[in-house]
């Protein structure tokens, strides 16, 4: 059963440290609800554990999983979906290319392409352009993503912006299925998001050094002149 341990791992960008040094073990079954104002790190920290950013300190270990390729997974990418703030479909291809594609890339080993799109309310939309679908369909189509090819480890950023309640509903049932058979949880959120027991994980946002400092001294008030 797959165990993620964060152990000194920080987080941030252009070398500059957002998320301060965090240790943490995510055992099987469990999820991780991280919140916290615009800006504080959340997404920072989703793509550093997905492996889409280097850490800038500390490290995230697998333990317990095995990649594709049948060999114990030394990365957490090798066993996790991450969803970001787009849904990753090209707009002119047809949703059901779109999510086939997906299932070659990712590994064949979930639900068909047209399973995955009842399982997402979205059955009668799969001959249309990505494109053409409204933002809650393109989310609903992403969650479908998540089904199409079967991993452990679940990494979610804004996982129900855009969804109406139905849909929320559904996608949190799907989350708390994933928990129930072994899997991990991660969703960065700023609306409820009824996981089965998360651990929470607030982040607050640094104030880079010499911010003040600079807004203070520079000429025609600074920061002001930004927004
Ligand atoms: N590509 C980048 N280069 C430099 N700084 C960045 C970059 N992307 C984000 N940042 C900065 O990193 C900090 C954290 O941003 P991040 O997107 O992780 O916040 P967030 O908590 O996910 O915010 P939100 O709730 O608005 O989505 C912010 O100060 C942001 O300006």
């Amino acid at each position: 059963m797959i165990t993620l341990r964060l152990r000194g791992l920080a987080a941030g960008r252009g070398g500059r440290l957002v998320v301060p040094p965090l240790d943490l073990v995510l055992g099987p079954g469990s999820a991780l609800l991280v919140t916290g104002a615009n800006g504080a790190g959340k997404s920072t920290l989703l793509r550093t554990l997905a492996g889409l950013l280097p850490p800038l300190a500390g490290e995230v270990s697998v333990e317990g999983a095995v990649a594709a390729d049948g060999e114990p997974a030394r990365r957490v990418a090798e066993v996790a979906h991450y969803l970001g703030h787009r849904n990753s479909l090209k707009a002119g291809r047809s949703v059901a290319e779109e999510l086939g594609f997906w299932r070659r890339f990712l590994g064949d080993t979930g639900l068909g392409v047209r399973e995955a799109l009842a399982a997402v309310d979205l059955g009668a939309a799969g001959d249309l352009p990505a494109g053409v679908l409204s933002a809650g369909q393109g989310r609903r189509a992403a969650m479908a993503r998540l089904l199409v090819s079967e991993r452990p480890v679940w990494i979610l950023d804004e996982p129900t912006a855009a969804l109406d309640e139905r849909a929320q509903a559904r996608f949190a049932a799907l989350c708390r299925e994933r928990q129930c058979t072994g899997g991990i949880v991660i969703a960065a959120t700023h609306q409820p998001l009824a996981l089965e027991a998360p651990q929470e994980l607030r982040l607050e946002a640094l104030r880079p050094a010499g911010v003040g400092e600079a807004a203070a001294a520079a000429p025609g008030g600074g920061w002001d002149e930004l927004w």
